[in-house]
Formats: C-alpha cells, structure tokens, sequence
C-alpha cells in the first residue's frame, strides 16, 4: 500500500524593505548604536522570566535606545504591512530595544510571543545597522517553514523542518508575525570591535494591556 503521509509546509511571509531610512539617517542611527555598544551594556535576556541563558542567546542589549526617525518610518509602511501580514496594528504602542551581536553571539530558535507582555506583541521588526564592508560573517535571520503532517497521526519532526534565511543587511527591515520560529545564525566577527558588530533594533507593535478588573 502506498503511504498516505504527507508534510504540508507553508512558508512564513516576511516583508522586507531595504534602503528604508536613507544613507543620512541610518549613518547617523550607526553611530549611536555603535556610541551605545562601546559602553557595557548587559547581557541579552530571553522572554521566560527575563533571566540570561547563554545556552540560548547570547548577545548584548540596551532597552533605552531611542529611534524617534525609526518608529516614524515604520508608521508610514505600517498600513502596507499589516495588509501583506494580515494584522491589525491600531491602536498598538511600540516597544524595543537594540541588539548587539559580536563574535560568537546568536539566539537560537524561538517565536517573539509567550506569557505576560510577549502575549500583547501583534507584529515583530527588525532594523538592521553596521558597517561597511560588513565587519562579519553569518548572523542570518533564520525565518522556519510551518510543517503540518497531513493523514498522520502525531506532529512532524524537527528533522522534516525547512527555512529561508535573510541577511542582515545594513538599513534594511524585515516585519514579521511575532508566532514565527525564527532564530539569530552565529556570528563570526574576527575584529571582535563593538563598531564592527551586528547591530539590530528589534521590537514590537504591542496591543496595550487591558487592566485588571478587580
Ligand atoms: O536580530 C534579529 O535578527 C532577530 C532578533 C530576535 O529574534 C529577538 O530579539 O527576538
Ligand atoms: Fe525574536
């Protein structure tokens, strides 16, 4: 008998923009991010609990990292993402923060949602910033397919999983829905300078918390 089992894969839909802020104002932007990376900023944290996890990410962030020219651009595509993701925004308040990746830095596969305030996160971006020529290698944004298993029983395997990676490409922004498993490829920045990192800001348009009722 033939065999029935079949892996039903739907890719993940990205809107990616490059050029987005212009020469003038992601040079600018680069500056302060790499002023910001020459400082000790802390460990990144990862959602459950907001505890440090080497074992799962390791990079750097800084959550006070102001991008008023960011948030604005972003504002004008918003209505053309949201079309091309299938979300509605209205109404969301932006959070963020900048991401610093250096030799040996990645965060291994994860979605953005999850308990507390993660669960309020209705779209993910991320705006990306470094040098030129680019000071590293890898650092890729891995995006995974969705697999569903059709007529069998049980869920596909880890194995069966296929993706599609993105480069981090200097003022280029990529949105996506924050349920996709995505994850940040290693690092590899010989200089192992704070100027020559991987430089991200990455964030969220959050519904605002409903208070309470007590
Ligand atoms: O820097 C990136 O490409 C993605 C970072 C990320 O996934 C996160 O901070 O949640
Ligand atoms: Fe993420």
């Amino acid at each position: 008998m033939v065999s029935m089992d079949a892996l039903w894969r739907l890719p993940v839909t990205v809107c990616r923009i490059s050029n987005f802020l212009g020469e003038r104002a992601s040079g600018a932007l680069l500056e302060r991010a790499i002023a910001s990376a020459s400082g000790a900023l802390p460990p990144s944290t990862v959602r459950v609990n907001r505890e440090v996890d080497p074992a799962m990410r390791r990079s750097r962030s800084d959550g006070d990292f102001a991008v008023p020219e960011l948030l604005s651009a972003i504002e004008d595509v918003r209505e053309a993402v949201e079309q091309t993701l299938g979300v509605s925004c209205e109404g969301t308040e932006p959070s963020y923060g900048l991401n610093v990746h250096n030799d040996g830095d990645f965060y291994l596969p994860h979605q953005d949602t999850g308990p507390g305030p993660a669960a309020q996160r209705l779209l993910t971006f991320v705006y990306y910033l470094h040098r030129t020529p680019r000071p590293f290698q890898g650092g890729h944004l891995r995006v995974f397919d969705v697999v569903l298993p059709v007529h069998t029983e049980g869920a596909a395997s880890w194995e069966d999983r296929t993706w599609r990676d993105w480069e981090p490409e200097h003022d280029s922004i990529v949105f996506f829905r924050p349920t996709a498993w995505h994850e940040v490829r290693k690092v590899s920045c010989p200089t192992k300078e704070p100027a020559d990192s991987r430089f991200a800001v990455n964030g969220w348009l959050c519904r605002p918390e409903i208070p309470n009722p007590r």
